[in-house]
């Protein structure tokens, strides 16, 4: 009997034309989660958020996905529906939520909240702005989450048993241009425009460009389809709730998925924070600021590949893991030091830290794929995703409240589009003391997420290309 194969994913330019399509949506989807970090001054001074609110603010990305588990049903109809009607949606969602957010950021929404509940004050005086940012923040977040695992899902399904781990690094590498444009991008656009909003608006032109090229990929996708129901190879299995319990009871899922909001916890909401820990503590300008966090997104960018393709030939999945996680309490400590404050030594542990956000991710994502069968994986990343997200939304309320309550240094006079404004200035200690503690969790889980896999044998330590 002649071999079910499908000559459309055996084509390696069909796979890569497909990669890049997928891929550069991923990019454009990655340019609004950070491109306020640069302007974590400017929000200050135009919309006077405290760094309470911008922490706020920051957390909306994760208050949707984990209070009403969107996630898990992103994973549901991903499972259900397939990833190309699941993608679009996505980015329906996204494009909704960074309109939210622009009106609010653009200046159309005044005044201030106060929650309190009994004797505990929830919102102090928190401006309206803040909040109607993160409401809309909330909204892109469930797009965002509902498009990654999406994603993950078409990469793995055109690249598995090929070069998965590398077709999955240079996903999430596509993804970190997203990110260093973030960074490089918006105090420019802000000199040019004197708009903090002025990044929102080119967010949401590169989600609409982000939908054209998505749509290509799902012309490609339906004729892989077609060729499989042709020759007969059965499409995959429909979504079971009876999944997220088969997903539970697996422990090295656990142990990947802590990891992963550990590790997360200590990149994306410090890169939130991080001009601002620059300009503070390495004494340089808000615009040069910007620019070094953006380091760390373009190390990673070339070497999340490099590293994806050395374990889809080497192997060494959960080392590769464990190696990232102390290279992140390595650097995180460092940052914590008072006297470390000259600025090529910023430069310097933003690349290491690069090459840790690099390492991680480029063996984690392919590691779900190998612990987890095909027809649940839209909802093992779900589920990832969705326990990732409580940190991505504690974790900036948690700085934003620690620099605010411990933190403050003093105020600076600042002269900013001609008028004199009041800065006020942190010492990151603390902060970068608390991010190293989760780096300290992440080594751990690691450690028994590679003694589970000794013991069940799934091949994490194995190569991922078979020949
Ligand atoms: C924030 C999002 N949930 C996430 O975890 N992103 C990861 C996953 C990338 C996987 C891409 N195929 C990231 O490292 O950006």
């Amino acid at each position: 009997m002649a071999e079910k194969i499908s000559s459309l994913r055996e084509s390696k330019s069909a796979r890569w034309v497909v990669l890049i399509l997928v891929s550069f949506t991923m990019m454009c989807m990655y340019y609004l989660p950070d491109a306020m970090a640069p302007l974590q001054q400017n929000l200050q001074s135009k919309l006077h958020w405290s760094a309470t609110d911008y922490g706020l603010f920051t957390s909306g990305y994760g208050w949707f996905n984990v209070f009403l588990l969107m996630m898990v049903f992103s994973g549901m109809i991903l499972d259900k529906l397939g990833t190309r009607f699941t993608g679009v949606l996505a980015i329906g969602i996204m494009l909704a939520g960074a309109g939210i957010k622009y009106w609010a950021i653009a200046g159309h929404v005044d005044g201030t909240y106060e929650l309190t509940i009994g004797s505990w004050q929830v919102l102090g005086l928190t401006p309206k702005s803040a909040v109607v940012a993160g409401l809309g923040f909330a909204l892109f977040g469930v797009g965002s989450e509902m498009f990654g695992i999406a994603a993950n899902k078409a990469v793995v399904r055109w690249f598995r048993g090929k070069e998965m781990a590398l077709a999955i690094g240079l996903n999430t590498s596509t993804g970190r241009i997203g990110t260093a444009l973030a960074m490089f991008t918006p105090q420019p656009l802000y000199n040019l425009t004197k708009d903090v909003s002025a990044p929102v608006l080119l967010s949401i032109v590169l989600l609409c460009l982000g939908l054209l090229v998505y749509l290509f990929f799902n012309v490609i996708d339906k004729r892989l389809d077609k060729e499989e129901s042709d020759a007969g190879i059965a499409s995959d299995e429909e979504f079971k709730f009876s999944d997220i319990a088969d997903i539970a009871r697996n422990r090295a899922f656990w142990y990947i998925s802590i990891l992963c909001v550990l590790f997360y916890s200590a990149v994306f909401p410090f890169i939130k924070f991080a001009t601002n820990l620059i300009v503070q503590k390495f004494s340089v300008t808000d615009t040069f600021a910007g620019y070094i966090p953006a380091l760390l997104p373009f190390s990673a960018l070339l070497l999340t590949p490099l590293f994806g393709g050395i374990s889809d030939k080497k192997g060494k999945g959960a080392s590769i893991m464990i190696l990232g996680s102390i290279l992140l309490v390595c650097v995180h400590l460092l940052f914590a030091i008072p006297s470390l404050n000259s600025f090529p030594i910023a430069i310097g542990l933003v690349v290491v830290l690069g090459i840790a956000f690099s390492l991680v991710p480029s063996a984690m994502w392919p590691a779900i794929a190998k612990i987890i069968p095909e027809s649940k994986l839209g909802t093992a990343y779900a589920m990832t995703f969705w326990v990732q997200n409580w940190g991505l939304m504690l974790v900036p309320l948690l700085i934003g409240w620690v620099l605010d309550k411990y933190c403050i240094i003093g105020t600076i006079t600042r002269v900013i589009d001609g008028k004199q404004e009041q800065l006020t200035q942190y010492n990151y200690t603390i902060p970068m003391l608390i991010f190293a503690c989760f780096g300290v969790l992440a080594i751990g889980f690691a450690y028994l997420l590679k003694a589970e896999d000794k013991k069940k044998g799934y091949g994490l330590e194995q190569p991922n290309v078979i020949e």
